[in-house]
């Protein structure tokens, strides 16, 4: 295979961290290479220097043989490079059409040409095999759908390389299956794709080598079908990991009820839903995406209120119409969507640990403790092994995944007593992910009732102690994750989506 892109020794450093150093990258023509590292390895920053976003400190790049000199995101476009990025960056106010062209190449089109316009992302899309309508505005799509747009938008200057940072992180395993499809459409057009992602078994369905990076550094690049997960992740993290999932060696704490909901419903969002948890248990909720997962975990944190229903936390009725009257209650929730919902990206990271629970770290005089403050902080960075030079950085300097372990500390520092958790490993890397794990079952060990969401199915499995499944905005079935498998599972669920179409 032809080499079409050749990184050699790159290096970029950021004020007090050294994102990369001496970084090198092959890419065959018409091959997937993974990039692969933990959080903060310094994937983000090698693609964004590819992708024209970041210049290197030091280093060549060389395209199909020749020595170029990215100036910015147009030149690379220009150059034949593609980027899909993790956070999904579309204008949610302007039309699937305006996101893919309009915003980039207002001369390509022009308003007049409007018609045009929809006439090329429809063929885009159907190229994509999506069922689109090119006139929908952003906001009214599903993340998913969102994520299909941008890879539309990446397609639509017909690149060579194409980099897709973490591309199925908001992706149900039906919508993952579509991409590598495409992927494999992709390829035989000759495009060459670079592939983030922490989700090690995507990596040997679809990748032909693997480039380990770990702190900045450039560690290997080996074939895929030449290596096990183990191998990987022991290049990743520097050592071997025995487990993926730490040991819950307890059910529950004691055998009452927490929190129990009943009957609880909300025309369009969510139906007779009926489920309890005991304190020290941790209660999976799988579903497809657009099953009705996290509209449940909004009406149980008071999001989207409930038309009738009632709730009872240790017995006693509670009214939750708001989330300060959840979290008054002290349940918290740790949304899925950390850029909209879980972060103020223009403060530190301090400050984001310590926002949710201000109280704490006042002193009697209702002055801020700024030493609990700093303390508080520098707990939660070692706890979860979050990657900053310090704590004063702003949140939006950090990569994705540590950004995704700052929204959990937030959250583990109100000391909730119920804990609801909606995809809390999405972007986060395996060793991180056992970290985060632990935590929950420390939680629960002091008698906080959990309640995991989360599209990763071993995840789920491994992690919780009953498993409820939901479909079509209700709860189906309940399920011990120990004795159940993924088969069976996915075979509820179609069955309940063959009812419904049938319905
Ligand atoms: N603009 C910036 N300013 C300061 N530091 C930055 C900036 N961008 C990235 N960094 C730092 O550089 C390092 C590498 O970050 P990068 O986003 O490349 O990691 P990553 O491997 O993509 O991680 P993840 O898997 O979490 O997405 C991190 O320590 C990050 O905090």
């Amino acid at each position: 295979m032809d080499t079409i892109l050749k990184m050699k020794n790159i290096r970029k450093e950021f004020p007090g961290v050294v994102a990369l150093d001496k970084v090198n990258l092959e890419l065959k023509k018409g091959e997937v290479l993974a990039l692969l590292g933990e959080n903060g390895a310094g994937k983000s920053t090698l693609m964004k220097i590819l992708s024209g976003t970041y210049h290197p400190d030091k280093g060549e790049i060389f395209l199909k043989g020749n020595r170029v000199d990215i100036k910015d995101a147009i030149h690379a476009k220009e150059l034949g490079i593609g980027m899909i990025h993790q956070e999904l960056s579309l204008s949610p106010n302007l039309s699937v059409a305006e996101n893919i062209f309009a915003l980039e190449e207002p001369t390509k089109f022009g308003i007049i040409n409007d018609k045009k316009m929809i006439e090329e992302t429809k063929k885009l899309l159907d190229n994509l095999g999506v069922d689109l309508d090119p006139t929908d505005i952003v906001s009214d799509l599903s993340i998913s759908q969102q994520q299909m747009v941008e890879i539309a938008k990446a397609l639509s200057t017909t690149p060579d390389i194409l980099i897709m940072d973490e591309p199925t992180s908001a992706l149900s395993n039906r919508e993952t299956d579509k991409l590598f499809e495409i992927i494999d459409k992709l390829l035989k057009e000759d495009i060459s794709i670079i592939y983030i992602s922490h989700r090690m078994e995507e990596l040997f369905k679809i990748t032909d080598h693997v480039t380990v990076l770990r702190d900045g550094v450039y560690i290997d690049t080996v074939k895929t079908e030449e290596v096990t997960v183990d191998e990987l992740i022991k290049m990743m993290v520097g050592r071997s990991m025995d487990n993926i999932y730490p040991d819950k060696d307890f059910k529950y704490v004691t055998d009452e009820k927490l929190l129990e909901v009943k009957n609880y419903n909300k025309k369009n969002f969510y139906r007779d839903i009926n489920f309890f948890v005991r304190p020290g248990e941790i209660v999976g909720l799988y579903g497809l995406m657009g099953a009705g997962r996290t509209e449940i975990a909004q009406g149980i944190f008071g999001i989207l209120q409930k038309d009738s229903g009632e709730m009872f936390i240790n017995n006693e009725k509670v009214n939750i119409n708001s989330p300060s009257k959840a979290l008054e209650n002290k349940i918290a929730f740790v949304t899925e969507d950390r850029k909209r919902e879980g972060l103020i990206l223009s403060t530190d990271v301090k400050e984001n640990i310590i926002m949710a629970n201000i109280d704490k770290i006042l002193n009697k005089f209702k002055f801020i403790d700024y030493k609990e403050e700093i303390n508080t902080a520098n707990k939660h960075v070692e706890n979860l092994r979050i990657k900053t030079p310090h704590i004063y950085q702003t949140v939006n300097n950090l990569s994705g995944g540590n950004q995704q372990k700052i929204v959990l500390s937030k959250w583990f520092e109100i000391e909730p007593k119920i804990l609801i958790l909606d995809e809390p490993t999405r972007g986060i890397d395996v060793g991180s992910k056992y970290e985060i794990y632990e935590l929950m079952i420390e939680l629960a060990r002091s008698g906080v009732g959990i309640i995991l969401i989360s599209s990763e199915l071993p995840e789920i499995l491994n992690i919780s102690d009953r498993l409820l499944v939901v479909n079509n905005n209700t709860i189906v079935e309940e399920l011990n994750p120990k004795e159940t498998t993924q088969e069976e599972i996915m075979g509820i669920i179609t069955k309940g989506v063959k009812n419904q179409n049938e319905s």
